[in-house]
């Protein structure tokens, strides 16, 4: 999307008890957005979780669960938190405005509406969170080889961590580092070695494609993968698929003393429930171990932590 069109082509949910309201903001809405609808809070939010809408407009006064509720709601919600939300009401005290803002929306509309101004407070409240997700996307990526970077990956491995404990699931780790990436660098020069680093970043990123798994650039040239949920059979099995993916890239590496090829060597190491005698760190480094054995035992290979 250009920066210059930010303000349009939102999905936008409208939640009101009154059908005749959703048909006014419909109406003022539909020619620039996509328009959705709920007639109650517990509707609202379950409209939030599987349509994931950019802005959502929130009459204040509604049966059952009120506007601030859903507020409240949206905001305790780690995956619906950064959804903003402007109050539509007929309530016009300055109190009321107060409230909605200490609740967490970040503007506010008074009934009746005045088309003009929902228009452009929907533009405005658009723009604002497009931008606020381009940086946040950026803050999360490695800017060479577009992968997740290792802030991001530190932050998903503790939610994982945590998930995995409550639910009693495996948690699996790959460390994967470039094997004789200095020599590379030296052989072709640093450019040539940021275009290894991207092509088999990119090549990496096929390898593991459940929605929970995540990649991620560990440092220079030492790359992360997060499995949550896979035992160590899996893991081992998608190390491999990695070895080979690199392998088949054929990237001539002309200064290696073990290949004619890029290859790299990976750490495997997989946690089982429960994890209390263990944290995060240990993992990380149990993967670290196995990826420093499959280095000593001459590159190219995949060594997988013994389970005790
Ligand atoms: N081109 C490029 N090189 C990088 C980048 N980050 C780290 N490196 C280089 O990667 C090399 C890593 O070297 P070492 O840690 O000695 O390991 P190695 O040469 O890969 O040898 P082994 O790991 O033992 O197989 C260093 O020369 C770093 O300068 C990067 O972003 N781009």
């Amino acid at each position: 999307m250009s920066w210059t069109n930010l303000a349009w082509n939102g999905r936008i949910l409208v939640v009101d008890d009154a059908m005749e309201n959703i048909q006014i903001l419909h109406h003022a809405l539909r020619d620039e957005h996509e328009v959705l609808f709920a007639l109650d809070g517990a509707r609202a939010l379950e409209m939030a979780q599987s349509q994931k809408p950019d802005l959502i407009l929130l009459d204040a006064v509604m049966p059952g669960m009120d506007g601030y509720q859903v507020c409240a709601a949206l905001r305790a919600n780690p995956a619906l938190q950064d959804i903003p939300v402007i109050f539509v009401t007929a309530l016009t005290q300055p109190e009321d405005e107060t409230r909605a803002l200490e609740a967490g929306a970040v503007d506010f509309i008074s009934k009746p509406f005045n088309v003009a101004v929902v228009r452009a407070r929907v533009r405005s409240q658009l723009t604002i969170k497009r931008q606020a997700d381009a940086m946040r996307e950026l803050s999360r990526t490695d800017s060479l080889t577009g992968v997740a970077n290792r802030r991001s990956f530190n932050h998903t491995l503790e939610a994982e961590w945590r998930r995995c404990a409550r639910a009693g699931l495996p948690l699996s780790v790959i460390m994967i580092d470039i094997d004789h990436f200095k020599l590379y660098n030296d052989h072709y020069g640093h450019q040539a070695g940021d275009i290894c680093l991207q092509q088999v970043g990119a090549a990496m990123s096929a390898c593991a494609a459940r929605p929970q798994d995540m990649l991620a650039r560990y440092g220079g040239e030492e790359f992360v993968l997060l499995l949550p949920q896979e035992a160590a059979g899996g893991a081992a099995v998608v190390a491999q698929r990695v070895l080979d993916t690199i392998r088949r890239l054929k990237i001539p590496h002309a200064g290696s003393p073990t290949s004619a090829y890029v290859t790299a060597s990976l750490g495997v190491h997989t946690m089982l429930p429960p994890f209390e005698n263990s944290d995060s760190d240990a993992l990380i480094r149990q993967a670290d171990q196995q990826m420093y054995r499959a280095k000593q035992s001459g590159r190219d290979r995949v060594c997988v932590a013994e389970l005790g």
